[in-house]
């Protein structure tokens, strides 16, 4: 029954743990997210929560033996203390000599976990770089051989050793149970009044407490290895958690009632990541955003648009200086709400295979409608808020992104260099007739664009360079140019 019980019990954590981790990942500041790495990440999502569930079903074995441990020793109580005192004595200091050696075992398993981290980073190159990878047969050889082949040696042997120790403190400590048993049958009676009755009742409790200690001793390396496994998650959720967004699903404090405008003042940004020298910094930025504007920020690479952009988006807090919006200070406590006046399409825009969390019918429509508008209806198809594929071109994947973003219906939109995997039709449909559009909605529109053929429908254009804002222009509107 326990063992049923407690792998119920390893079952629900796992569940628990999880969905926990998830939560963690998804309330964490985007920054954490960035430095951690994605593949520390499944790293923990998969090998370490698998290795805490293992564990804990070996925990009814454990206890079960544990348990045939502590009635032998009542037993022995019965018989005689002081003999029990000495098997006591003997086991504990047994336990002490082995604890120095199964420590290291431990910090090998430590090492391992660490190392996994790095295997995770190379799969994640196998599979993303995987063109690069058989593009050049001397870049895959260094790959192979020198990276991934370092990595899971030193797996192995961390392993090995490991487990080599393991097993020798295993054995160890049947050895130590065979000594034990000639001291109490050869040396105790020499040196001890004992009867024949009391020793023979010793003898055959020990004997039977072989079982059980070599199941506890079995049960200990996986043990271990469930151990590093929740140090590595507490580790993770603490770094996760820091600056966890408190706000995160709260229904929204910072909903608008009517267009509001956007303003920044003395923002500052560091990129800051304690495994790489590069910093930058961006800012000090002021900058007034008018409700219904459409803004077109340029500038060039490296300049600071994207981290404006998720300054702007309230993903990045500003390390110095304050948003409002409609007048309304952006805190840590709000800015999860905050966020939910944006729709963006960012530079590498993720596309979800359904329109998540915006199935409804009316969201439906609006879909369909958008999706003869990017004229992506003879490729794929939407069903109960469902998209029949994702394997689409860049350039129409990043149209599919804008159709679930115009889905959303927001105040604010923000496009990321959406126009530059478009073919020059589809261009001039998104700053000629998708962006107006949105302008004629009431939507404040912010566009991160290298076109300047286009920035005269733009209301402001302002550009950046070395994370300043070098110029804020207002442009002439199309009419006056024309005329
Ligand atoms: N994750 C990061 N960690 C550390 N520094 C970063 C990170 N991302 C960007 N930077 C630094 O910030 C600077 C601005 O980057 P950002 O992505 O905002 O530029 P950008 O103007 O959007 O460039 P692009 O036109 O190439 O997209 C870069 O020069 C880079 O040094």
């Amino acid at each position: 029954a326990s063992q049923i019980l407690l792998s119920q019990i390893a079952q629900e954590n796992l569940f628990k743990i999880r969905l926990w981790l998830s939560h963690s990942v998804l309330a964490a500041p985007l920054r954490n997210i960035q430095i951690l790495g994605p593949h520390k990440l499944m790293a923990a999502l998969t090998t370490d929560v698998d290795n805490v569930v293992t564990a804990q079903e070996v925990l009814p074995t454990l206890f079960i033996e544990g348990s045939k441990v502590l009635a032998v020793f009542v037993y022995l109580w019965s018989v005689s203390p002081p003999f029990l005192l000495f098997v006591f004595g003997f086991v504990a200091l047994s336990v002490f000599i082995l604890y120095v050696p199964q420590k290291w075992a431990w910090s090998f398993l430590d090492r391992a976990r660490l190392t996994e981290n790095a295997i995770f980073g190379h799969f994640r190159a196998a599979t993303e770089g995987g063109k690069e990878l058989k593009m050049s047969a001397e870049r895959r050889r260094a790959f192979l051989d020198d990276e991934l082949l370092r990595s899971a040696h030193a797996l192995k042997m961390q392993r090995m050793k490991a487990f080599v120790i393991f097993v020798l403190v295993d054995r160890s400590a049947e050895m130590l149970f065979f000594i034990l048993l000639g001291v109490m049958l050869f040396i105790a009676p020499r040196y001890a009044s004992v009867s024949q009755g009391t020793l023979t009742s010793f003898v055959l409790a020990i004997i039977f407490l072989g079982g059980p200690l070599t199941a506890v001793g079995g049960a200990l390396p996986t043990i271990g290895k469930g151990v590093v496994a929740l140090r590595n998650i507490e580790r993770l959720g603490l770094s996760l958690s820091k600056e966890t967004d408190v706000n995160f699903r709260t229904t929204p404090t910072f909903a608008l009632t009517r267009p509001a405008a956007l303003e920044l003042s003395k923002i500052t940004h560091l990129y800051r990541n304690e495994e790489s020298e590069v910093r930058h910094q961006l800012g000090p930025i002021n900058l007034r955003i008018d409700p219904g504007a459409l803004l077109f920020v340029t500038g060039g690479n490296g300049s600071g648009k994207t981290t404006l952009a998720l300054i702007l988006l309230g993903l990045f807090p500003p390390d110095d200086g304050e948003i409002k919006l409609g007048g309304r200070r952006v805190t840590d406590e709000n800015r999860e709400s905050y966020r939910q006046n944006f729709s963006a399409v960012f530079a590498d825009a993720y596309v979800f295979d359904s329109l998540l969390g915006y199935s409804g019918i009316e969201s439906q429509a609006r879909a369909q409608e958008m999706l003869v508008a990017l004229k992506l209806e003879n490729k794929l198809q939407i069903s109960d808020g469902r998209f029949s594929t994702t394997e689409l071109s860049r350039g129409q994947r990043k149209r599919l992104a804008l159709l679930t973003a115009y889905v959303e219906d927001r105040p604010f939109y923000l496009f990321d260099e959406w126009a530059a995997e478009q073919d020059p039709q589809f261009r001039d449909v998104f700053y000629h007739q998708l962006l107006p559009e949105l302008k004629a909605r009431g939507k404040t529109v912010i566009v991160i664009t290298h076109d300047d053929r286009y920035f005269h429908i733009a209301d402001q254009v302002l550009r950046m360079d070395a994370g300043k804002i070098v110029s804020f222009a207002e442009q002439p509107r199309a009419t006056e140019l024309q005329s």
